[in-house]
């Protein structure tokens, strides 16, 4: 079954999996805005930026032009920051109501689009008319670039409610170290891959304070419960917060050093202001916006998120990292499962 795919988006994640996609002897197909980009990839077959010192696949062809990219794919899968989903999702709607093409859409970017907190499936929903286009499959789960590209073993999750559609995705990218699960709660398995930024970030500052894996495993823990909360709330099943997508993803993105969430959590624990952090980081930090979103989603749904909330006072409202710590301790006692 060779599928034609065009991967949006050549940053570490994008790259990583038109590379494995290639390998696997899919037809792909990878875009990228910028043109220096594409001729390294297409001429060096490396993308030192993003992932330095690996060499892609020589059959992996990249294009700066949309629409040569997607023009005759069956599936279009989009990895751009969730910052610039909406954007390029109308720059497809662009081409497909030129071609008629009608792909299956997949994105594996791990957000909360900003003001409207919409996630990032209904943001594509909404862009790409249901008539130019076949199902919405979201893919997610513990993974970074930097283990995949070393063809370490991975585990992650494919949803859609279209099950068909989340099957043809699983086949498409399965191999000896990528193995896929589907599942059809796309609204936990995008809940569960833009918050757990949010306590990977924590998890992160604390390291950088010098608190200890008792500290890190407390976070995690009631990092999930209100994962788990504002989830079910918004109508995810909960079973879906202790899969591969929740706590799975949870765990690496809190643990991992490739996590770019906790390092920037751990500059920021070591005293570094956020400007810096951003600056040079050089690559997405998705829990950064993720966590507003959650917050302002979490006040709209009257939910309680103690960890995300702290964590938005030191991003947004300048609060000092050191004093929201013993804040969040000295919080009234509580039972464990309400
Ligand atoms: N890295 C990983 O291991 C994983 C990442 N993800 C998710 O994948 C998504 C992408 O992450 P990742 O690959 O790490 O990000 P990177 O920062 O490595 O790369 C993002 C890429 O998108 C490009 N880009 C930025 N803005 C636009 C735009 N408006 N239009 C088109 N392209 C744009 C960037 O270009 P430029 O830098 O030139 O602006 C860059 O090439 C995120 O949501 C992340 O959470 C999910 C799982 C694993
Ligand atoms: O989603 C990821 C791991 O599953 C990547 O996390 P970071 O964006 O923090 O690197």
């Amino acid at each position: 079954m060779i599928k034609k795919v065009a991967v949006l988006g050549a940053g570490s994640w994008g790259s990583i999996l038109a590379n494995l996609l290639d390998e696997n002897g899919q037809s792909v197909r990878l875009w990228s805005y910028s043109p220096a980009q594409v001729t390294e990839l297409n001429e060096q077959h490396t993308n030192q930026r993003y992932v330095p010192d690996f060499h892609y696949s020589e059959t992996l062809t990249a294009y700066s032009d949309l629409s040569q990219a997607i023009t005759g794919a069956d599936v279009i899968l989009f990895v751009v920051p969730t910052k610039a989903i909406r954007e390029v999702a109308q720059q497809v709607t662009a081409v497909l109501a030129k071609t008629h093409d009608q792909p299956i859409i997949v994105h594996a970017s791990k957000g909360l689009e900003q003001d409207t907190h919409k996630r990032l499936s209904q943001v594509l929903a909404e862009e790409i008319p249901a008539e130019l286009r076949q199902a919405i499959v979201v893919l997610s789960g513990p993974s970074h670039a930097e283990e995949v590209a070393r063809r370490d073993i991975t585990l992650i999750t494919a949803a859609s409610a279209d099950e068909t559609a989340a099957e043809l995705v699983q086949q498409l990218f399965m191999n000896d170290y990528f193995r896929i699960y589907t599942n059809t709660d796309v609204v936990g398995v995008e809940l569960g891959a833009a918050l757990k930024n949010i306590i990977a970030l924590g998890a992160g500052a604390l390291h950088g304070l010098g608190y200890g894996d008792d500290a890190k495993a407390a976070l995690m823990t009631r990092g999930l419960a209100e994962i788990s909360r504002l989830g079910v709330a918004l109508g995810a099943n909960p079973l879906t917060f202790i899969g591969l997508s929740g706590v799975g993803d949870l765990i690496v993105t809190a643990t991992s050093v490739h996590s770019r969430n906790w390092r920037a959590g751990n500059e920021l624990g070591a005293g570094q202001d956020l400007k810096t952090v951003i600056d040079t980081m050089g690559m997405v930090i998705e829990g950064i916006p993720s966590t507003k979103a959650a917050y302002e989603l979490a006040q709209q749904q009257n939910i309680e998120m103690p960890i995300t909330e702290a964590i938005y006072d030191v991003l947004y409202k300048s609060a000092d990292i050191k004093e929201v710590i013993p804040q969040l301790m000295r919080r009234e006692g509580k039972p464990e499962i309400q």
